[in-house]
């Protein structure tokens, strides 16, 4: 590794909805400060108990437990739904990140994608019930955005509405291998630096599973945060981290913040190398919502294309050994044809 990360502390808002229908303004306010600034905020009394966040992990590991040649019956596809492993990589690394994920989908892209509950008792009820209660959350903080942006208060709550077979919302299930303490002469990516191309994104994180760092300012930094001043997010129990998406930013004339973050591999003193088990929901606009700014600084895009134009930045090497291999876009392959080579 090069030599050793530089760290500052950066105000990280905590931001409580208790209450929410009697302080939707003075929510709203926090949630602009934190959106125009670090882009980063952390969301308290939203209602979600630990014992559930913490039921939902415990269906995550049953899951990832499984062997692969299971899990390779829900592989990823093109339209960012199903399992995948190594297969992510990130424009700022070039190298796949080191982890397996399992993308799921309120829509018609889940269609055949849930795993048996033969193999997992219940995954799809409770997962789909998980899913239910943090878009009701998304859903509060997006009538906050809203109203923020000058919006009908209902305007993204709409396009966002995940009963709607096109709906493209995504509840990523996330797992990190365990990395040798010892160097092995390999490097490796946990998820490299990145912004993420949703609108929005809640994240549960697991206490003592550390990693998640972020480096706000993207006008102001190197290209993908190399090289810059990174700021550690501890895992607190309950909360839940946000963080505005590329979209947002688009969408709010880049006054909201797209903030560059990654869970750095473990590589310094006090690093943390056990498995890593994290849940990011990533709110997605419907393929046909059309997307612009009130000031219009963007030209028009719908979500189909934004989608799809954040799919190929992030997928090109798996489509590439797919072509290879004579596999069409969306078949669903073996094991082997959803794993890029490392
Ligand atoms: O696993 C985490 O804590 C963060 C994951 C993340 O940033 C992503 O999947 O976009
Ligand atoms: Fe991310």
């Amino acid at each position: 590794m090069a030599g050793q990360t530089k760290y500052v502390d950066r105000q990280i808002p905590a931001i409580s909805l208790h209450d929410f229908p009697n302080r939707i303004d003075s929510i709203t306010a926090a949630l602009v400060h934190a959106a125009e600034n670090v882009g980063f905020f952390s969301i308290v009394n939203h209602g979600i108990g630990t014992a559930d966040i913490d039921a939902m992990f415990a269906t995550s590991a049953s899951f990832f437990a499984l062997p692969d040649a299971t899990k390779a019956s829900v592989p990823f596809t093109t339209l960012n739904a199903g399992w995948e492993k190594n297969a992510q990589v990130r424009p700022s690394t070039g190298q796949p990140d080191t982890k397996e994920s399992y993308q799921l989908q309120f829509g018609r892209n889940m269609a055949g994608l849930w795993i048996d509950d033969a193999h997992v008792p219940g995954f799809e009820r409770g997962a789909k019930a998980f899913m239910h209660r943090v878009q009701q959350v998304s859903e509060r903080l997006m009538l906050c955005f809203a109203r923020g942006l000058g919006f009908p208060d209902d305007y993204f709550v709409k396009v966002h509405d995940v009963g709607r077979a096109n709906s493209q919302t995504v509840m990523r299930l996330l797992h990190y291998f365990a990395l040798p303490e010892v160097a092995d002469g390999k490097i490796y990516h946990r998820a490299g630096a990145h912004a993420d191309w949703s609108f929005l994104t809640l994240l549960f994180q697991r206490p003592g599973q550390s990693g998640l760092e972020i480096c706000p300012g993207r006008e102001s930094v190197s290209e993908f945060g190399l090289g810059d001043t990174w700021t550690k997010v501890e895992p607190t129990a309950g909360s839940i981290i946000c963080n505005i998406g590329d979209l947002l930013m688009s969408w709010s004339d880049d006054r909201f913040k797209s903030t560059f973050h990654r869970v750095k591999a473990p590589c310094e003193p006090g690093d943390y190398y056990g498995d890593r088990y994290s849940i990011a929901f990533f709110n997605q606009p419907a393929t046909d919502t059309i997307i612009q700014g009130p000031k219009k600084k963007y030209p028009v895009v719908t979500g189909e294309q934004f989608t799809r134009e954040a799919m190929r930045r992030n997928f090109a090497a798996l489509e590439a050994k797919r072509a290879a291999m004579g596999k069409g876009k969306e078949e669903t392959g073996n094991g082997n044809a959803i794993e890029a080579s490392a």
